[in-house]
């Protein structure tokens, strides 16, 4: 089966654009948990234009579904994983500045840095997993770092999926082989959505968990967010 954690980085952009505290991200956290989300992903950024590094440890106290933090491992985000000892840890190679997540990282070049946070993350007790592009060089050294999964960067698959669908996952279904054959658990996620999502599965059955926030909160705009998570979940049941 394959687990849908929501990523809620887009509720608290909401609610920061009013200062005030509607929406709430802890209670919709739990609505999300309550409509069918498997897990709640959030990915506080240095300057916390979206989730607040206190609304992580609010959210910590509460969400019974699996909990992943997404970040740079800077000593911040290491201190915060610290203090929340969150069920996963997704490493991303985040320069403070971008606007969003743009690539994976290089396993080769940033080896024995991955390897050091991996081995803290796993005294600290949780799982990790290394954000990573479809290209299979990066896949042996990620294996080497001891990460326990790994997250396909999604975004090149979705920017093309409507133009030649199999072309578009046919990287992403040689490095899922790559990732299984070396004992990786596999994740999946950036701008996934009702489209692209359930062809996705197909080709890559044993994904382990996509996380999906902005297609999912934009979706919620139409259908609103009980009936969202559901429809996002039948897709995964293909
Ligand atoms: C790692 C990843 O792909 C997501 O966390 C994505 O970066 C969402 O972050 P934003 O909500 O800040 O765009
Ligand atoms: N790890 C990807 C994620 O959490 C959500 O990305 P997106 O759906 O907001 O593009």
């Amino acid at each position: 089966m394959t687990q849908l954690s929501v990523n809620i980085n887009k509720i608290a952009t909401l609610r920061n654009a009013r200062g005030a505290d509607n929406p709430n991200v802890v209670k919709v956290a739990l609505d999300c948990e309550r409509f069918g989300a498997q897990g709640i992903t959030v990915h506080p950024r240095p300057d916390e234009r979206h989730i607040r590094y206190q609304d992580v440890l609010d959210l910590a106290k509460v969400v019974t579904t699996e909990f992943n933090i997404e970040g740079y491992p800077n000593q911040r985000f290491m201190q915060l994983i610290r203090e929340v000892k969150p069920a996963q840890a997704t490493l991303v190679p985040d320069p403070p500045d971008v606007i969003t997540s743009n690539t994976g990282w290089d396993t080769i070049t940033n080896h024995s840095m991955l390897r050091e946070i991996v081995a803290e993350l796993h005294e600290i007790g949780t799982r990790v997993s290394i954000f990573i592009n479809p290209e299979a060089k990066y896949f042996e050294p990620a294996k080497l770092t001891g990460t326990d999964r790994v997250e396909l960067y999604t975004e090149p698959y979705a920017a093309h999926y409507h133009q030649d669908r199999e072309k578009a996952v046919k990287a992403y279904v040689e490095v899922a082989h790559i990732a299984r054959e070396l004992g990786l658990g596999l994740n999946a996620g950036h701008d996934l959505d009702l489209h692209n999502l359930a062809y996705l599965k197909q080709q890559i059955p044993f994904l382990k968990e996509v996380s999906i926030g902005h297609a999912l909160i934009c979706d919620a705009l139409y259908y609103g967010l009980e009936n969202t998570i559901q429809m996002y979940r039948r897709q995964l049941e293909i």
